[in-house]
């Protein structure tokens, strides 16, 4: 409680008090936010970007924000100089550009043919990869680092969504495993673009012009993963070329990706150029890498830390996954995984207490007052932060803090439904996640076969808390696996 009334110094404004919770940023905001009521009126230093920027939690203001008055809050030309790294991609664009692209996405990962490739990719790589791995991990190593575990994973079945190329990040066995410089890119350039959100737009330019600091291993970390995708984009074409001379038709047909439907329909408006498929790939790769990994690290801290939640699991797959044969639980079907209704429920209780994208920037295009009665002028910036939504009263009740698949379903056995300015994790409105129902997919069957085989523990005296990063990553999740007893 001590800390919750942030001193606005002269000149420097809040900013220290920002500085010294830095570490703690997520939890810090959010004490601020309910100690305030919801919406907070944050003072930078003067005559900086940071001068003004209102910080709210309240699910009205959300919701007038991002639907009601949606054409009222853009991303602002602030956002696309952070978050400039994304270039011509979905995320950065606003007005009709955005409307476009969105149309676009909206047919290309609204098709059910992609869940059936996602589905059937996300098998192979369980059983060839993932599983023999940690098989081999559960008996020949102490303290695993999960989390590096599941972000390669997660890393390579973007790659195969993408590309149709398996870049193996993640090695069959764990002493194969190598530092690879695109992997680590990700991580990298989401921990500069927090950076610039609590700098002052001057410090970090003329950082990035010195290149020094923070922003020198931001453009490493971009030319790396450009070096990478330029060569997916490559070998895509190449293959593509291959099969085209060879008149394969029918491996053609089956050799779905993503780039592959995008080039197609850009085609046909003559708009496709190197930088925008590279732009474009790195987006998709930023939407469904981190925030994949993210949620399932989270997931098996949570369910590692309590058992009965661990054994309802348990017992739900055995009982609707009996017939399987050779205890593999990985070749579910969409419908298969639809029974499912209390890991669903777990997974819904990750994302809530520890969304992967912790927080969203917009800003206003007119004046405006929120429902809470705050003025916002023209051009203000502002944030909401769906960490701390997630961990309200006023939404979810006093145990709010608790992990509880159960407050997920009704007393029918079915899912609870929570409108999505409530449930904020996939954002809400016109700019919601186009990917949630693919990330259901891969969490569940990925949570299925995993906790199916291993028993995780995390490793004694461990301390597990947020990275201070635009994706809320854990720092350092290390842990022992055994062999499960089913
Ligand atoms: C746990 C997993 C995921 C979470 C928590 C998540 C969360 C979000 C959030 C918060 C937004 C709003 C971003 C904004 O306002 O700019 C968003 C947008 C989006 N997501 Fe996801 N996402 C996830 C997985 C995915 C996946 C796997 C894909 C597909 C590859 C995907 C595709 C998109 C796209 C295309 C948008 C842009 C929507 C727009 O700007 O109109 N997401 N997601």
């Amino acid at each position: 409680k001590k800390n919750v009334t942030l001193p606005n110094w002269p000149i420097i404004g809040m900013l220290p008090s920002v500085l010294h919770n830095l570490s703690k940023i997520h939890d810090y905001a959010t004490l601020v936010l309910k100690h305030h009521g919801g919406t907070f009126q944050f003072k930078g230093p003067w005559f900086t970007n940071l001068a003004t920027v209102i910080f709210t939690s309240d699910p009205m203001n959300v919701h007038h924000i991002i639907s009601k008055n949606f054409s009222n809050y853009g991303k602002g030309s602030d956002f696309h100089e952070i978050f400039e790294v994304l270039g011509l991609g979905i995320f950065n664009l606003d007005s009709n550009e955005w409307k476009q692209e969105r149309a676009l996405f909206h047919s290309l990962l609204k098709n059910k043919n992609i869940e059936i490739f996602y589905q059937q990719n996300i098998q192979k790589k369980l059983e060839n990869c993932l599983l023999p791995f940690l098989d081999h991990a559960s008996k020949e190593v102490k303290g695993l680092d999960l989390q590096d575990v599941i972000e390669r994973f997660t890393f390579d079945i973007t790659c195969i969504f993408l590309f149709g190329f398996d870049p193996n990040s993640l090695p069959y066995k764990y002493n194969e495993l190598s530092d690879i410089a695109y992997v680590k890119a990700v991580s990298v350039l989401e921990d500069l673009l927090l950076y610039r959100h609590y700098m002052p737009k001057c410090i970090w330019k003329l950082q990035k012009w010195l290149h020094i600091g923070q922003e020198k291993k931001g453009t490493v970390a971009k030319e790396n993963l450009h070096e990478f995708l330029n060569k997916c984009i490559s070998y895509y074409k190449g293959d593509e070329e291959k099969r085209i001379l060879e008149r394969n038709e029918d491996a053609d047909e089956s050799h779905y990706c993503l780039v592959k439907e995008l080039m197609k329909e850009r085609l046909g408006k003559g708009e496709t150029n190197e930088m925008y498929i590279r732009d474009t790939a790195l987006n998709l790769l930023a939407a469904g890498n981190g925030t994949i990994s993210s949620g399932l690290n989270w997931f098996f801290w949570l369910v590692s830390t309590h058992p009965i939640v661990e054994a309802k699991i348990i017992q739900e797959i055995k009982v609707n996954c009996l017939t399987k044969e050779d205890n593999l639980i990985t070749n579910f079907s969409v419908k298969e995984l639809d029974k499912l209704v209390y890991l669903h429920g777990a997974i819904c209780e990750a994302l809530r207490l520890y969304p992967p994208v912790p927080f969203e920037h917009k800003c206003a295009v007119n004046s405006d007052i929120l429902p809470s009665g705050d003025h916002v002028s023209l051009n203000t910036k502002l944030i909401y932060s769906l960490y701390a939504m997630g961990r309200m009263e006023q939404i979810w009740g006093d145990d709010c803090l608790e992990f509880r698949p159960e407050r997920w379903i009704s007393d029918r056995g079915q899912i609870i439904h929570v409108p999505s300015y409530k449930f904020i994790a996939f954002n809400a409105g016109p700019r919601s996640c186009l990917g949630k129902d693919i990330t259901f997919l891969q969490m569940k069957m990925v949570a299925a076969a995993v906790l199916w085989k291993f028993r995780i523990q995390v490793v004694e005296g461990h301390i597990v808390t947020p990275k201070v990063s635009v994706i809320l990553r854990i720092e350092g999740f290390t842990v022992n696996l055994s062999k499960r007893c089913t």
